[in-house]
């Protein structure tokens, strides 16, 4: 990740001290140090409120990461425009094949934070699991001038996991494993709820192994881990399920792309962006081209 700009960051003042401590000042260290922030909080609710209702669970969990991240964003980072998934406008309404919608201030602003403030909503509510993340990313025009996804900076806290992934310091590239350096079996995450249509029948023509887990981040880092040798999805999907995730993977040195190879570009006036395959350089020609067929033809 190029430069981490930090024009609209507000000065600190020595009153900040006395509440805790300022967050940093670069980029990507206050989008981890946010990531993690929300998670924590998103711990304590799942704590206080227990499993016994999982539907009011994800929505506590929702609205308390979501308002952390907007109340640190306004208080820390006041200039810049803000893409949440809780937003009530973040969702484009299409009427008669147009765009029904106030055009957003982030579609003008130079640095827009694109933030999923629970991903893996379902999982979160489900005890025992730890496949849930906050996600925390920034899109700058600036970005824009080297990077076709104009991410500037992205965070991932998997708190209940005890691991963040950012790029302020950038996880290793990951290892090629045994059974892919061998002609083994790839393993290929997908979502445990909502894979890809082709999925199975990918993984078939692949030899490969499925393996299902809940939340975006959690399934990018998987990939960045080595655990998982791609995360392929393709049927629905939102800007801020990826963004920050991606943010890592690119910085990392991995292939991040929309399933027929174009880039994947953030900050865009409808906020869908329906599918993604992340995964080792090594492995993205073939993948990318087993894919293919199952695309629509152009
Ligand atoms: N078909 C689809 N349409 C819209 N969103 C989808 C989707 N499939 C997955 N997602 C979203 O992508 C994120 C990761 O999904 P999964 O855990 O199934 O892999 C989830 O985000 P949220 O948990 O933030 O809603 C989920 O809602
Ligand atoms: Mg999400």
């Amino acid at each position: 990740m190029g430069e981490q700009t930090q024009a609209s960051a507000r000065v600190a003042t020595p009153r900040d001290g006395v509440e805790g401590g300022a967050p940093p000042v670069i980029d990507a260290a206050f989008a981890r140090w946010l990531a993690e922030r929300a998670g924590q909080e998103l711990l304590r609710v799942r704590a206080e409120m227990g499993h016994a209702d999982g539907k009011a669970l994800k929505k506590a969990g929702d609205k308390a990461a979501h308002d952390l991240l907007r109340a640190e964003l306004a208080r820390w980072r006041p200039a810049d425009a803000v893409l949440s998934e809780e937003d009530e406008h973040a969702q484009v309404v299409w009427r008669e094949g147009e765009p029904d919608m106030v055009r957003p201030d982030r579609l003008s602003a130079s640095r827009v934070w694109i933030v999923d403030p629970l991903d893996g909503t379902r999982e979160f509510s489900e005890e025992g699991r730890t496949d849930w993340a906050v996600h925390v990313a920034l899109w700058t025009a600036d970005a824009c001038k080297s990077h076709a996804s104009c991410l500037a900076a992205g965070a991932v806290a998997m708190p209940a996991r005890h691991r963040t992934i950012a790029t302020d310091n950038p996880p290793a590239y990951p290892p090629m494993p045994l059974e892919s350096a061998t002609g083994g079996a790839i393993r290929i995450a997908a979502s445990r709820t909502r894979p890809p249509a082709f999925v199975t029948a990918l993984a078939e023509e692949l030899g490969a192994e499925l393996v299902p887990m809940g939340s975006a981040g959690v399934k990018i880092a998987a990939v960045i881990s080595g655990e998982a040798d791609a995360y392929v999805h393709a049927g629905g999907q939102f800007e801020w399920d990826s963004a920050a995730p991606v943010a890592v993977a690119l910085a990392t040195g991995l292939h991040a792309s929309r399933i027929d190879g174009s880039p994947l570009s953030y900050n865009q006036a409808d906020p869908k962006l329906p599918d993604l395959v992340v995964c080792r350089k090594d492995l993205a020609p073939r993948l990318l081209a087993a894919i293919s067929k199952h695309l629509p033809p152009q």
